[in-house]
Protein backbone atom coordinates (compact mmCIF):
# COMPACT_ATOMS: atom_id res chain seq x y z
CA UNK A 1 0.00 0.00 0.00
CA UNK A 2 1.48 3.73 -0.96
CA UNK A 3 2.29 5.10 2.55
CA UNK A 4 -0.66 8.23 3.21
CA UNK A 5 2.29 10.84 3.27
CA UNK A 6 3.59 9.52 -0.45
CA UNK A 7 0.01 9.42 -2.01
CA UNK A 8 -0.49 13.33 -0.69
CA UNK A 9 1.81 14.53 -2.31
CA UNK A 10 1.75 12.72 -5.00
CA UNK A 11 -2.13 14.51 -5.36
CA UNK A 12 -0.61 18.11 -4.50
CA UNK A 13 2.07 17.75 -7.63
CA UNK A 14 -1.03 16.59 -9.44
CA UNK A 15 -2.96 19.38 -9.05
CA UNK A 16 -0.20 21.96 -9.60
CA UNK A 17 0.74 20.31 -12.35
CA UNK A 18 -2.57 20.23 -14.20
CA UNK A 19 -3.20 23.87 -13.31
CA UNK A 20 0.00 24.83 -14.61
CA UNK A 21 0.07 22.90 -17.89
CA UNK A 22 -3.68 23.51 -19.07
CA UNK A 23 -2.80 27.56 -18.81
CA UNK A 24 0.08 27.21 -21.11
CA UNK A 25 -1.56 28.92 -24.08
CA UNK A 26 0.55 27.27 -27.18
CA UNK A 27 -1.16 23.82 -26.78
CA UNK A 28 -3.30 22.84 -28.66
CA UNK A 29 -6.80 21.70 -27.65
CA UNK A 30 -5.65 18.05 -28.66
CA UNK A 31 -2.85 18.09 -26.34
CA UNK A 32 -4.86 20.18 -24.04
CA UNK A 33 -7.74 17.31 -23.60
CA UNK A 34 -4.75 14.65 -24.03
CA UNK A 35 -3.12 16.11 -20.84
CA UNK A 36 -6.40 16.70 -18.87
CA UNK A 37 -7.34 12.64 -19.90
CA UNK A 38 -3.60 11.12 -18.29
CA UNK A 39 -4.18 13.23 -15.37
CA UNK A 40 -7.68 12.39 -14.60
CA UNK A 41 -6.23 8.49 -14.93
CA UNK A 42 -3.18 9.48 -12.82
CA UNK A 43 -5.74 10.92 -10.17
CA UNK A 44 -7.95 8.14 -10.00
CA UNK A 45 -5.41 6.08 -9.02
CA UNK A 46 -4.06 8.26 -6.45
CA UNK A 47 -7.91 7.87 -5.10
CA UNK A 48 -7.75 4.21 -5.18
CA UNK A 49 -4.00 4.21 -3.91
CA UNK A 50 -5.41 6.87 -0.73
CA UNK A 51 -8.75 4.69 -0.27
CA UNK A 52 -6.59 1.23 0.16
CA UNK A 53 -4.16 3.05 2.57
CA UNK A 54 -3.69 1.44 5.97
CA UNK A 55 -1.55 3.80 7.54
CA UNK A 56 -5.17 4.66 9.52
CA UNK A 57 -4.89 0.72 10.58
CA UNK A 58 -3.68 0.26 14.66
CA UNK A 59 -2.89 -3.31 15.80
CA UNK A 60 -3.74 -2.10 19.02
CA UNK A 61 -7.30 -1.24 18.42
CA UNK A 62 -7.78 -4.49 16.22
CA UNK A 63 -6.86 -6.34 19.13
CA UNK A 64 -8.78 -4.69 21.43
CA UNK A 65 -11.96 -4.91 19.07
CA UNK A 66 -11.32 -8.90 19.44
CA UNK A 67 -11.20 -8.99 23.08
CA UNK A 68 -14.65 -7.25 23.21
CA UNK A 69 -16.24 -10.42 21.64
CA UNK A 70 -17.45 -12.28 24.14
CA UNK A 71 -16.05 -15.83 23.68
CA UNK A 72 -16.19 -16.91 27.25
CA UNK A 73 -17.98 -19.73 28.17
CA UNK A 74 -20.67 -21.15 28.71
CA UNK A 75 -22.10 -19.17 25.92
CA UNK A 76 -19.68 -17.87 23.59
CA UNK A 77 -20.02 -16.04 20.46
CA UNK A 78 -17.96 -17.73 17.63
CA UNK A 79 -19.95 -16.48 15.07
CA UNK A 80 -18.92 -12.64 15.59
CA UNK A 81 -15.11 -13.71 16.13
CA UNK A 82 -15.40 -15.39 12.96
CA UNK A 83 -16.82 -11.92 11.25
CA UNK A 84 -14.24 -9.50 12.83
CA UNK A 85 -10.91 -12.17 11.61
CA UNK A 86 -12.21 -13.41 8.45
CA UNK A 87 -12.91 -9.35 7.31
CA UNK A 88 -9.25 -8.52 8.28
CA UNK A 89 -8.04 -11.48 6.31
CA UNK A 90 -9.58 -10.12 3.69
CA UNK A 91 -8.34 -6.77 3.51
CA UNK A 92 -5.02 -8.32 4.12
CA UNK A 93 -5.46 -10.30 0.63
CA UNK A 94 -5.75 -13.66 2.40
CA UNK A 95 -8.38 -16.39 1.06
CA UNK A 96 -10.35 -17.84 4.48
CA UNK A 97 -13.40 -20.64 4.60
CA UNK A 98 -15.01 -21.86 7.84
CA UNK A 99 -15.33 -25.28 8.43
CA UNK A 100 -18.15 -26.60 10.74
CA UNK A 101 -17.97 -29.77 12.30
CA UNK A 102 -20.73 -29.52 14.88
CA UNK A 103 -23.29 -27.05 14.30
CA UNK A 104 -22.40 -24.45 16.21
CA UNK A 105 -18.64 -24.40 16.12
CA UNK A 106 -17.13 -22.99 13.77
CA UNK A 107 -13.29 -22.73 13.28
CA UNK A 108 -11.86 -20.24 10.46
CA UNK A 109 -9.06 -21.27 8.51
CA UNK A 110 -6.95 -18.18 6.84
CA UNK A 111 -4.31 -19.90 3.95
CA UNK A 112 -1.33 -17.68 2.27
CA UNK A 113 -0.44 -20.07 -0.52
CA UNK A 114 3.54 -20.50 -0.85
CA UNK A 115 5.66 -20.65 -3.87
CA UNK A 116 5.70 -24.35 -3.47
CA UNK A 117 2.44 -25.80 -2.69
CA UNK A 118 3.94 -29.41 -2.60
CA UNK A 119 5.83 -28.55 0.42
CA UNK A 120 4.62 -29.13 3.90
CA UNK A 121 2.76 -26.48 5.06
CA UNK A 122 2.85 -24.28 8.03
CA UNK A 123 0.21 -23.84 10.99
CA UNK A 124 0.05 -21.19 13.25
CA UNK A 125 -3.17 -21.97 15.80
CA UNK A 126 -5.19 -20.36 18.30
CA UNK A 127 -8.41 -20.98 20.48
CA UNK A 128 -11.50 -18.55 19.69
CA UNK A 129 -12.54 -19.28 23.09
CA UNK A 130 -12.12 -18.31 26.73
CA UNK A 131 -13.05 -19.17 30.41
CA UNK A 132 -15.30 -17.27 31.99
CA UNK A 133 -14.63 -14.10 33.84
CA UNK A 134 -16.48 -12.76 37.52
CA UNK A 135 -16.24 -9.04 36.31
CA UNK A 136 -17.23 -8.17 40.22
CA UNK A 137 -13.38 -9.19 40.76
CA UNK A 138 -11.83 -7.22 37.98
CA UNK A 139 -11.05 -3.32 38.44
CA UNK A 140 -11.70 -2.90 34.71
CA UNK A 141 -15.18 -5.29 32.95
CA UNK A 142 -13.43 -7.96 31.48
CA UNK A 143 -14.83 -7.29 28.19
CA UNK A 144 -14.43 -3.62 27.73
CA UNK A 145 -10.52 -3.90 26.87
CA UNK A 146 -9.84 -1.09 28.81
CA UNK A 147 -6.46 0.19 27.96
CA UNK A 148 -4.84 2.20 31.09
CA UNK A 149 -2.91 4.90 31.36
CA UNK A 150 0.63 2.58 31.43
CA UNK A 151 -0.46 0.97 28.61
CA UNK A 152 -2.12 -2.06 29.53
CA UNK A 153 -5.29 -4.26 28.14
CA UNK A 154 -7.23 -5.27 30.55
CA UNK A 155 -9.61 -8.38 29.19
CA UNK A 156 -10.65 -12.00 29.10
CA UNK A 157 -8.19 -13.68 26.77
CA UNK A 158 -5.91 -10.98 26.76
CA UNK A 159 -2.85 -13.51 27.12
CA UNK A 160 -5.10 -16.94 26.33
CA UNK A 161 -4.70 -16.22 23.73
CA UNK A 162 -6.31 -13.64 21.61
CA UNK A 163 -3.10 -12.02 21.65
CA UNK A 164 -1.44 -14.72 19.36
CA UNK A 165 -5.06 -14.57 17.11
CA UNK A 166 -4.25 -11.11 16.14
CA UNK A 167 -0.38 -11.03 16.19
CA UNK A 168 -0.87 -13.64 13.10
CA UNK A 169 -2.60 -11.47 10.99
CA UNK A 170 -0.87 -8.44 11.56
CA UNK A 171 2.56 -10.21 11.32
CA UNK A 172 1.22 -11.67 7.65
CA UNK A 173 0.25 -7.69 7.00
CA UNK A 174 3.32 -6.12 7.27
CA UNK A 175 5.24 -9.53 6.14
CA UNK A 176 2.82 -8.32 2.79
CA UNK A 177 4.07 -5.06 2.79
CA UNK A 178 7.63 -5.65 2.86
CA UNK A 179 6.73 -7.79 -0.92
CA UNK A 180 7.56 -11.31 1.12
CA UNK A 181 6.04 -13.82 -0.64
CA UNK A 182 6.65 -17.30 1.27
CA UNK A 183 8.08 -20.54 0.16
CA UNK A 184 5.81 -22.97 1.84
CA UNK A 185 2.03 -22.20 2.45
CA UNK A 186 1.18 -21.21 5.57
CA UNK A 187 -2.39 -21.42 7.53
CA UNK A 188 -3.57 -20.15 10.79
CA UNK A 189 -6.57 -22.06 12.05
CA UNK A 190 -8.77 -19.93 15.05
CA UNK A 191 -10.50 -23.19 16.48
CA UNK A 192 -13.33 -23.44 19.07
CA UNK A 193 -13.79 -25.08 22.49
CA UNK A 194 -10.14 -25.42 23.14
CA UNK A 195 -11.17 -24.51 26.97
CA UNK A 196 -13.14 -27.40 27.25
CA UNK A 197 -11.60 -29.73 25.59
CA UNK A 198 -11.09 -29.27 21.97
CA UNK A 199 -13.54 -32.56 21.06
CA UNK A 200 -15.63 -30.46 18.94
CA UNK A 201 -12.91 -28.41 17.89
CA UNK A 202 -9.48 -29.46 17.64
CA UNK A 203 -9.79 -32.67 17.72
CA UNK A 204 -12.33 -33.31 14.80
CA UNK A 205 -10.28 -30.68 12.60
CA UNK A 206 -6.97 -32.84 12.77
CA UNK A 207 -9.10 -35.92 12.16
CA UNK A 208 -10.58 -34.21 8.91
CA UNK A 209 -9.95 -34.49 5.44
CA UNK A 210 -9.37 -30.99 5.21
CA UNK A 211 -6.55 -31.12 7.42
CA UNK A 212 -5.42 -33.89 5.78
CA UNK A 213 -5.05 -31.76 2.45
CA UNK A 214 -3.04 -29.40 4.19
CA UNK A 215 -0.10 -31.43 5.31
CA UNK A 216 0.96 -29.58 7.92
CA UNK A 217 4.76 -30.25 8.62
CA UNK A 218 4.75 -27.79 11.70
CA UNK A 219 2.96 -26.39 13.92
CA UNK A 220 2.83 -23.57 16.56
CA UNK A 221 0.26 -23.27 19.23
CA UNK A 222 -0.24 -21.13 22.08
CA UNK A 223 2.03 -21.38 24.70
CA UNK A 224 2.48 -19.11 28.22
CA UNK A 225 3.87 -15.90 29.49
CA UNK A 226 7.16 -15.24 30.82
CA UNK A 227 7.89 -13.42 33.99
CA UNK A 228 11.45 -12.57 33.02
CA UNK A 229 13.09 -11.30 29.47
CA UNK A 230 13.05 -14.68 27.97
CA UNK A 231 10.46 -15.97 25.98
CA UNK A 232 8.81 -19.59 26.90
CA UNK A 233 8.82 -22.29 24.82
CA UNK A 234 6.83 -25.77 25.43
CA UNK A 235 7.17 -29.05 23.69
CA UNK A 236 4.85 -30.83 25.10
CA UNK A 237 1.62 -30.60 27.30
CA UNK A 238 0.35 -32.58 30.31
CA UNK A 239 -1.99 -34.79 30.05
CA UNK A 240 -5.46 -33.60 31.55
CA UNK A 241 -7.69 -36.55 33.38
CA UNK A 242 -10.39 -35.76 35.54
CA UNK A 243 -11.19 -38.74 38.05
CA UNK A 244 -14.81 -39.08 39.33
CA UNK A 245 -14.72 -40.99 43.09
CA UNK A 246 -18.26 -42.45 44.17
CA UNK A 247 -18.87 -43.62 47.48
CA UNK A 248 -21.50 -45.12 48.90
CA UNK A 249 -22.96 -46.77 52.44
CA UNK A 250 -25.81 -46.93 54.70
CA UNK A 251 -27.98 -43.91 55.36
CA UNK A 252 -27.62 -43.37 59.29
CA UNK A 253 -28.72 -40.66 62.14
CA UNK A 254 -26.39 -38.24 62.26
CA UNK A 255 -25.52 -39.40 65.80
CA UNK A 256 -24.39 -42.75 65.53
CA UNK A 257 -20.74 -43.88 64.45
CA UNK A 258 -20.37 -46.80 62.39
CA UNK A 259 -17.98 -48.53 59.61
CA UNK A 260 -18.13 -48.06 56.29
CA UNK A 261 -20.00 -45.29 55.97
CA UNK A 262 -20.13 -43.26 52.79
CA UNK A 263 -18.12 -40.16 54.27
CA UNK A 264 -15.86 -41.96 55.76
CA UNK A 265 -14.73 -44.12 52.26
CA UNK A 266 -14.52 -40.94 50.62
CA UNK A 267 -12.68 -39.30 53.11
CA UNK A 268 -10.33 -42.08 53.14
CA UNK A 269 -9.86 -41.80 49.19
CA UNK A 270 -9.35 -37.58 50.01
CA UNK A 271 -6.85 -38.27 52.48
CA UNK A 272 -5.03 -41.15 50.21
CA UNK A 273 -4.85 -38.96 47.03
CA UNK A 274 -3.89 -35.71 49.53
CA UNK A 275 -0.76 -37.61 50.72
CA UNK A 276 0.07 -38.60 46.87
CA UNK A 277 -0.60 -35.23 46.03
CA UNK A 278 1.81 -33.94 49.07
CA UNK A 279 4.27 -36.07 47.69
CA UNK A 280 4.17 -34.72 44.25
CA UNK A 281 4.39 -30.55 45.81
CA UNK A 282 7.08 -31.10 48.20
CA UNK A 283 8.87 -32.14 44.90
CA UNK A 284 8.34 -28.86 43.65
CA UNK A 285 9.11 -26.91 46.56
CA UNK A 286 12.94 -28.50 47.22
CA UNK A 287 13.77 -27.58 43.67
CA UNK A 288 13.96 -31.17 42.39
CA UNK A 289 11.15 -30.58 39.67
CA UNK A 290 9.26 -27.73 37.65
CA UNK A 291 5.85 -28.43 38.61
CA UNK A 292 5.10 -29.67 34.87
CA UNK A 293 6.91 -32.59 35.60
CA UNK A 294 5.01 -33.99 38.21
CA UNK A 295 1.06 -34.68 38.51
CA UNK A 296 -0.64 -32.62 39.71
CA UNK A 297 -3.92 -34.21 41.41
CA UNK A 298 -6.45 -31.16 42.76
CA UNK A 299 -10.22 -31.78 44.37
CA UNK A 300 -12.45 -29.82 42.05
CA UNK A 301 -15.74 -30.24 43.72
CA UNK A 302 -17.36 -32.43 46.28
CA UNK A 303 -21.00 -33.22 46.84
CA UNK A 304 -22.92 -35.11 49.59
CA UNK A 305 -25.34 -34.54 51.92
CA UNK A 306 -27.85 -31.86 52.41
CA UNK A 307 -26.81 -28.35 53.71
CA UNK A 308 -28.14 -27.05 56.05
CA UNK A 309 -28.04 -22.76 56.15
CA UNK A 310 -30.14 -22.48 59.56
CA UNK A 311 -27.98 -25.59 61.06
CA UNK A 312 -30.95 -27.46 62.15
CA UNK A 313 -31.86 -29.95 59.73
CA UNK A 314 -28.01 -31.62 59.80
CA UNK A 315 -28.92 -35.15 61.35
CA UNK A 316 -28.91 -37.40 58.40
CA UNK A 317 -25.55 -39.47 57.19
CA UNK A 318 -25.51 -39.55 53.34
CA UNK A 319 -25.58 -42.66 51.64
CA UNK A 320 -23.43 -41.13 48.89
CA UNK A 321 -21.18 -39.40 48.38
CA UNK A 322 -19.01 -37.91 45.59
CA UNK A 323 -15.62 -35.93 45.04
CA UNK A 324 -14.13 -34.91 41.36
CA UNK A 325 -10.13 -34.68 40.87
CA UNK A 326 -8.34 -32.63 37.84
CA UNK A 327 -5.39 -34.51 37.34
CA UNK A 328 -2.67 -33.65 35.00
CA UNK A 329 -0.03 -36.53 33.81
CA UNK A 330 3.52 -35.42 32.61
CA UNK A 331 4.66 -37.56 29.34
CA UNK A 332 7.23 -39.12 32.02
CA UNK A 333 4.59 -40.88 33.59
CA UNK A 334 3.72 -44.73 32.68
CA UNK A 335 -0.55 -43.75 31.77
CA UNK A 336 -0.95 -47.55 32.52
CA UNK A 337 0.82 -47.78 35.71
CA UNK A 338 -0.81 -44.59 37.09
CA UNK A 339 -3.72 -45.90 36.20
CA UNK A 340 -3.21 -48.94 38.10
CA UNK A 341 -2.27 -46.96 41.20
CA UNK A 342 -6.01 -45.54 40.75
CA UNK A 343 -7.51 -48.65 41.01
CA UNK A 344 -5.92 -50.05 43.52
CA UNK A 345 -4.18 -47.75 46.00
CA UNK A 346 -7.14 -44.12 45.77
CA UNK A 347 -9.89 -45.91 44.84
CA UNK A 348 -10.33 -50.10 45.68
CA UNK A 349 -13.45 -51.43 45.48
CA UNK A 350 -13.47 -53.26 49.10
CA UNK A 351 -14.35 -49.54 50.07
CA UNK A 352 -17.30 -49.62 48.38
CA UNK A 353 -16.09 -46.92 45.72
CA UNK A 354 -16.25 -46.53 42.37
CA UNK A 355 -15.11 -44.46 39.93
CA UNK A 356 -15.02 -42.44 36.79
CA UNK A 357 -11.60 -41.36 34.75
CA UNK A 358 -11.91 -39.09 32.04
CA UNK A 359 -8.69 -39.03 29.60
CA UNK A 360 -9.69 -36.14 27.38
CA UNK A 361 -7.12 -36.94 24.80
CA UNK A 362 -4.54 -39.11 23.42
CA UNK A 363 -1.65 -40.63 24.88
CA UNK A 364 0.68 -41.66 22.18
CA UNK A 365 1.00 -40.04 18.91
CA UNK A 366 -0.47 -42.47 15.38
CA UNK A 367 3.09 -44.33 15.48
CA UNK A 368 2.86 -44.93 19.51
CA UNK A 369 5.18 -42.52 20.71
CA UNK A 370 5.18 -39.99 23.52
CA UNK A 371 3.22 -36.69 22.59
CA UNK A 372 6.96 -34.36 22.59
CA UNK A 373 8.19 -32.47 19.94
CA UNK A 374 11.95 -32.46 19.81
CA UNK A 375 14.14 -29.41 20.51
CA UNK A 376 17.46 -30.81 19.53
CA UNK A 377 19.09 -31.00 16.43
CA UNK A 378 17.18 -34.61 15.22
CA UNK A 379 14.07 -31.96 14.73
CA UNK A 380 14.99 -29.36 11.70
CA UNK A 381 12.26 -27.15 12.22
CA UNK A 382 13.43 -26.64 16.14
CA UNK A 383 16.71 -25.28 14.67
CA UNK A 384 14.60 -22.90 12.63
CA UNK A 385 12.56 -21.47 15.21
CA UNK A 386 15.61 -21.22 17.92
CA UNK A 387 17.61 -18.92 15.42
CA UNK A 388 14.84 -16.88 14.35
CA UNK A 389 14.26 -16.03 18.12
CA UNK A 390 17.75 -14.60 18.18
CA UNK A 391 17.57 -12.96 15.31
CA UNK A 392 14.76 -11.25 16.02
CA UNK A 393 16.43 -10.20 19.30
CA UNK A 394 14.85 -11.84 21.36
CA UNK A 395 15.90 -14.64 23.68
CA UNK A 396 14.59 -17.98 24.21
CA UNK A 397 14.01 -20.16 27.56
CA UNK A 398 14.64 -23.93 28.00
CA UNK A 399 12.61 -25.55 26.65
CA UNK A 400 9.40 -27.14 29.20
CA UNK A 401 6.40 -28.87 29.67
CA UNK A 402 3.64 -26.78 29.95
CA UNK A 403 1.84 -27.58 33.40
CA UNK A 404 -1.79 -27.23 31.48
CA UNK A 405 -3.14 -28.55 28.19
CA UNK A 406 -3.48 -27.09 24.78
CA UNK A 407 -4.97 -28.47 21.83
CA UNK A 408 -1.18 -28.55 20.09
CA UNK A 409 -1.68 -32.17 21.71
CA UNK A 410 -4.48 -33.28 18.91
CA UNK A 411 -1.31 -31.67 16.66
CA UNK A 412 1.40 -33.88 18.15
CA UNK A 413 -1.29 -36.51 17.71
CA UNK A 414 -0.94 -36.43 14.25
CA UNK A 415 3.15 -36.86 14.49
CA UNK A 416 3.28 -32.98 13.57
CA UNK A 417 6.16 -31.19 15.69
CA UNK A 418 4.51 -28.81 17.32
CA UNK A 419 5.74 -25.98 20.12
CA UNK A 420 3.43 -23.83 22.09
CA UNK A 421 4.47 -20.48 22.08
CA UNK A 422 3.22 -17.23 22.64
CA UNK A 423 5.65 -13.97 22.70
CA UNK A 424 4.91 -12.55 25.80
CA UNK A 425 8.33 -11.41 28.00
CA UNK A 426 8.37 -9.64 31.09
CA UNK A 427 5.13 -10.25 31.92
CA UNK A 428 2.84 -11.92 35.08
CA UNK A 429 0.93 -15.20 33.98
CA UNK A 430 -2.75 -14.34 33.87
CA UNK A 431 -4.74 -17.06 32.26
CA UNK A 432 -7.61 -17.97 33.73
CA UNK A 433 -7.26 -15.26 36.37
CA UNK A 434 -8.78 -12.06 37.73
CA UNK A 435 -7.77 -9.12 35.66
CA UNK A 436 -6.01 -10.89 32.56
CA UNK A 437 -3.94 -7.97 31.03
CA UNK A 438 -1.20 -7.66 28.12
CA UNK A 439 0.61 -4.51 27.61
CA UNK A 440 0.77 -2.76 24.47
CA UNK A 441 4.35 -2.93 23.52
CA UNK A 442 4.70 -6.48 24.77
CA UNK A 443 1.53 -7.14 22.13
CA UNK A 444 3.43 -5.15 19.42
CA UNK A 445 6.70 -6.69 19.99
CA UNK A 446 5.03 -10.07 19.64
CA UNK A 447 3.93 -8.89 16.23
CA UNK A 448 7.90 -8.41 14.82
CA UNK A 449 8.68 -11.43 16.87
CA UNK A 450 6.48 -13.39 14.36
CA UNK A 451 7.54 -11.81 11.51
CA UNK A 452 10.69 -13.22 11.99
CA UNK A 453 9.18 -17.01 12.93
CA UNK A 454 6.76 -17.01 10.39
CA UNK A 455 9.36 -15.68 7.55
CA UNK A 456 11.94 -17.89 8.86
CA UNK A 457 9.70 -21.48 9.17
CA UNK A 458 7.59 -20.70 5.57
CA UNK A 459 11.03 -20.55 3.72
CA UNK A 460 12.68 -23.76 5.39
CA UNK A 461 14.05 -25.85 2.51
CA UNK A 462 14.86 -22.92 0.48
C1 LIG B 1 -9.81 -31.29 29.22
S1 LIG B 1 -8.72 -30.38 28.30
C2 LIG B 1 -8.72 -28.86 29.11
C3 LIG B 1 -7.93 -27.84 28.43
C4 LIG B 1 -7.71 -26.64 29.27
N1 LIG B 1 -6.93 -25.70 28.53
C5 LIG B 1 -6.56 -24.53 29.04
O1 LIG B 1 -6.73 -24.18 30.17
C6 LIG B 1 -7.02 -27.03 30.56
O2 LIG B 1 -7.72 -27.27 31.55
O3 LIG B 1 -5.78 -27.13 30.61
ZN1 LIG C 1 -5.38 -21.10 25.85
ZN1 LIG D 1 -7.04 -21.25 28.83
Amino acid sequence: MMPISYSRSLLFWLTISVHSRLRVPTMTVRTQLRTLFACLILFLAVVVALGNDSSDHSPVDFFRKYLRIRTAHPNPDYSSAISLLSAEARAIGLQSKVLEFVPGKPLLLVTWHGRDPSLPSLLLNSHLDSVPAEPQHWVHPPFAAHKDETGRIFARGAQDDKCIAIQFLEAFRNLKASGFSPLRTIHVSYVPDEEIGGVDGAKKFVGSKEFEEMNVGFALDEGQASVNDEFRVFYADRLPWRLIVKAVGSPAHGSRMFDGMAMENLLETMEVIAKFRKCQFDKVKAGEKPASEVVSVNPVYLKAGTPSPTGFVMNMQPSEAEAGFDLRIPPSEDPDLFKKRISEEWVPSSRNLSYKLFEHGPLRDNRGRPLLTATDETNPWWSVFKQAITDAGGKLAKPEILATTTDARFLRQMGIPTLGFSPMSNTPILLHEHNEYLEETVFMRGIKIYEVVISALSSFGE
